[in-house]
Parts: structure tokens; sequence; C-alpha cells
């Protein structure tokens, strides 16, 4: 069985009066693709920040590989190997695309012969950002903003990469390539992802397994054949008529 990249021990996150993480555990190993789930609210966003270090935790316990990065700062922890593409993309409109790239490579900057290979990575992979390499990155589409924000955390060389729904402002089309192009990764370089995604059917069809969240807390896991054939997934989720799953 392969190692644990992420365990995430009783986690409880608080926002003033509100509890967004409430014990929450969980962990994934190398090379898995695994999804969150669970309704607006449920703390999926919450839980992706507090394991690249943007809020801090009441209590509870984050390991990578092994290490306690609790308390680590959040540019500690991509050093360590966590990428996180926070939802709403955050590229920076002013600079050209290879400057946001570049950012992405900050905690490498040293090691300047393997950030180029990296940028030739990055633009095999996504052709039209190697086309657009001096264009300002707010002249993108929507799809491209995207694959500049996941090609900016694959800079940081990662361990983990954390999803903030991508979907989000892209059409169909757009989607799947986006989801293909995950596959690719996780499939031919064992990437571990950690996805946040409102399009439920999509996400199960690329995942491996996953969580749905009620509350800051896990109200359900497993595989994600046994997910969406859950009836409680398929209902919330899925858009099945309820009086289907009472068979
Ligand atoms: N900065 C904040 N200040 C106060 N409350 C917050 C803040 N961010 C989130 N919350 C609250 O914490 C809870 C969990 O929010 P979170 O964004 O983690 O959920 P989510 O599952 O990602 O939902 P969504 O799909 O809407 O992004 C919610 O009740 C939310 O209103």
């Amino acid at each position: 069985m392969n190692p644990t990249v992420l365990r995430i021990e009783a986690l409880t996150v608080r926002y003033g009066a509100v509890t967004a993480c409430a014990e929450l555990s969980l962990s994934i190993r190398q090379g898995e693709f695994a999804v969150l789930l669970g309704a607006n609210g449920a703390g999926k966003t919450t839980t992706l920040r507090a394991v690249s270090g943007l809020v801090r935790p009441a209590s509870g316990r984050i390991e990578l590989d092994g290490g306690d990065i609790t308390r680590a700062t959040p540019a500690r922890r991509t050093a360590r190997g966590v990428g996180h593409v926070p939802e709403g993309r955050r590229i920076l409109p002013e600079h050209t695309v290879e400057e946001n790239l570049l950012l992405g490579a900050f905690a490498r900057r040293r090691d300047r012969s393997g950030v180029r290979a990296s940028l030739r990575e990055m633009y095999d992979l996504f052709p039209r950002l190697g086309e657009r390499r001096t264009q300002r990155a707010g002249t993108l589409s929507g799809g491209e903003a995207q694959a500049l924000a996941v090609a900016r955390a694959l800079m940081s060389r990662p361990r983990l990469l954390m999803l903030d729904e991508p979907s989000l402002g892209l059409d169909p089309r757009r989607v799947a390539e986006m989801f293909e192009y995950l596959a690719r990764l996780h499939r031919e370089q064992g990437l571990t992802v950690l996805l946040v995604e409102q399009q439920a059917r999509v996400a199960l069809a690329y995942a491996d397994r996953g969580w749905v969240l009620d509350r800051g807390t896990v109200a359900l896991a497993g595989t994600a054949a046994e997910l969406a054939a859950d009836p409680r997934v398929r209902h919330a989720y899925l858009g099945a008529p309820a009086s289907a799953d009472a068979v």
C-alpha cells in the first residue's frame, strides 16, 4: 500500500462563532485522486485552506508525509509539497503568463535549470500558455486562466495538488479537458490530488475515492463508485429523484 501523503486528524476550524470544520479526519495515500463533496458551507474550502496554512485551526493535527505541518507557515508548506489552486484562481492579471508561472516556482528559484525545465513542461502541457507567455494574464480566457492557475501550482512540484472548484466559470468542454489533463498527471506522474468540486458527477468519474462533508465533518466516505451509487449522494449531488432511491 502506498504511504500516506496527507493526514488530517480531528481538525477544528472556527470563524468567530461559526465552526467550519468540526473534528474532521481524513487521509490520502500517495497517488490517490480524492474528492471532497458537500453542500455550500459544509467546510470544503476551509479544509483546503487549513492544509495550505491560510487559516489557523483551533485544534487538530495536519501531517504531510508523516511530518507535522499544523503550525508551519504557508510558504514552508509549499516548499514541503503542498500545492493549492484556490477558488477564483487568484492569478496576477497585470503580470505576464510567464511571470505568474515563475511565482509558482518561488521556493525553487535557486534551481534555475530545474525551473526552466518546468516552464517547458508547462508549455508542452498547455500549448496555449506557451503561445501567450509574454501576454498579461488578465487578457486570458477563462479556460486559459484556469490552466495558468493549475500550471502555477504545478511549478512548485507539489506532492499534493489541491484544487478548489476548478470547473467554476468553465464551459462543459473545458471542464472535461481540464479533468482529462488532471487525470493524465495523476496516471502518468502519480500526482496525489485533492479536489473540491460542485460538479459531483464529473468529479466522481475521475476520482478514486472521496468524502461527503456535512457541517464540517465527514458524513460519508467511500470509493468513487460507492459514493456514486449511494442513494444520499445520488439524490443530493447527482440529481436523482428521491423516489427512485426509495426502492
Ligand atoms: N472568512 C470567513 N468568515 C466567517 N465565516 C466563514 C468564512 N469562510 C467560511 N465561513 C463559514 O464557514 C463555513 C464553511 O465554509 P466553507 O467555505 O469552508 O464551506 P464550503 O463547503 O467550501 O462551501 P462553498 O461550496 O460555499 O465554498 C460556512 O458556514 C461559511 O459561512
